[in-house]
């Protein structure tokens, strides 16, 4: 079994975050691990609140793990500030962990800013260089190049840019296009489109986190990036397409729909109890 630490922000409303990265290295047969760099209180119609946790406990939390067990991969989440993103980016420097995905989370899909400008520069300039692989969406991928995108001729030219910030590769998720859902892998020489039909549903709270955390467990597994990539798309994919319609805005997806093999909650199960003497 691999172990995979996600270092990122806690979701009170347990679809995206931490909640969604540990859901989805579990779904994914990895052991998951934690470290928490903001509280957010958060539900499906958007963030009320954010408390960040000291840089300091940031690094401790990272030091706790890295000290005592083996890690296979990293995903690095919600950063909220410079001195968070610098902490972790201290600790990487020391860990080089073999597989580092950077979601360089700044919006979330309600609306509310999760991230400081100056936090994304010490991304750019000091967590990318160490990057597997990192995974904007369109409006952060527009941010962090300073270039509208508006088709995938224009998220090839995004990705070029991004890509020359030092990352192994780039992955721009097309989830906020209109008429497709289709993400584009960029490794410094070849792009690779993942074709994605558009599902209407308003259920996709956590997709970005999801697939970022299942890519990391699937390159932490020994997959080639298009591979794992592919794998993870299909994975979020079932996860939207069986989405959770609880709370009253953005519905998480269904981190567990292969496992369970349904998302409809008036399906009874049997068990059986044997008593033994
Ligand atoms: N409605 C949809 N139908 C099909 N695929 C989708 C849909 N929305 C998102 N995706 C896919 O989900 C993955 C995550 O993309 P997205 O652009 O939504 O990330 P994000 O904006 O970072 O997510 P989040 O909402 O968690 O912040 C991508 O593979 C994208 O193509
Ligand atoms: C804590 C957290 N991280 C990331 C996202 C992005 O969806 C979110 N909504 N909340």
């Amino acid at each position: 079994m691999k172990n995979l630490l996600t270092i990122a922000g806690s979701d009170s409303s347990g679809g995206a975050g931490i909640q969604a990265d540990l859901k989805t290295f579990a779904a994914n047969g990895g052991y998951g691990m934690s470290v928490i760099t903001a509280v957010t209180a958060q539900n499906t119609t958007g963030v009320s609140a954010v408390h960040n946790i000291p840089p300091e406990i940031v690094r401790a939390q990272i030091d706790a793990v890295f000290n005592d067990i083996n890690v296979d991969g990293v995903k690095i989440g919600m950063l909220s500030t410079a001195d968070i993103a610098n902490a972790v980016a201290d600790a990487m420097e020391v860990y080089k962990p073999r597989i580092l995905i950077v979601d360089p989370v700044m919006v979330s899909t309600s609306g509310s800013k999760l991230l400081s400008d100056e936090a994304v520069e010490v991304i750019k300039n000091r967590l990318l260089p160490l990057a597997t692989m990192v995974t904007p969406n369109i409006p952060e991928a527009e941010y962090m190049c300073g270039q509208e995108i508006k088709n995938i001729h224009e998220m090839g030219q995004a990705a070029q840019i991004i890509g020359d910030m030092g990352p192994g590769y780039v992955l721009i998720k097309g989830g906020h296009l209109k008429e497709n859902a289709n993400d584009l892998l960029y490794n410094g020489r070849t792009m690779t489109i993942f074709e994605g039909g558009r599902i209407h549903t308003q259920n996709t709270h956590g997709t970005g986190c999801s697939i970022s955390s299942a890519i990391c467990i699937n390159m932490a597994k020994g997959m080639d990036a298009v591979l794992a990539v592919g794998e993870a798309k299909k994975y979020v994919k079932t996860g939207i397409e069986n989405g959770l319609s609880i709370g009253k805005g953005n519905g998480p997806i269904h981190h567990f729909y292969d496992l369970w093999k349904t998302s409809d909650p008036n399906v009874e199960i049997e068990f059986k109890c044997i008593e033994k003497e």
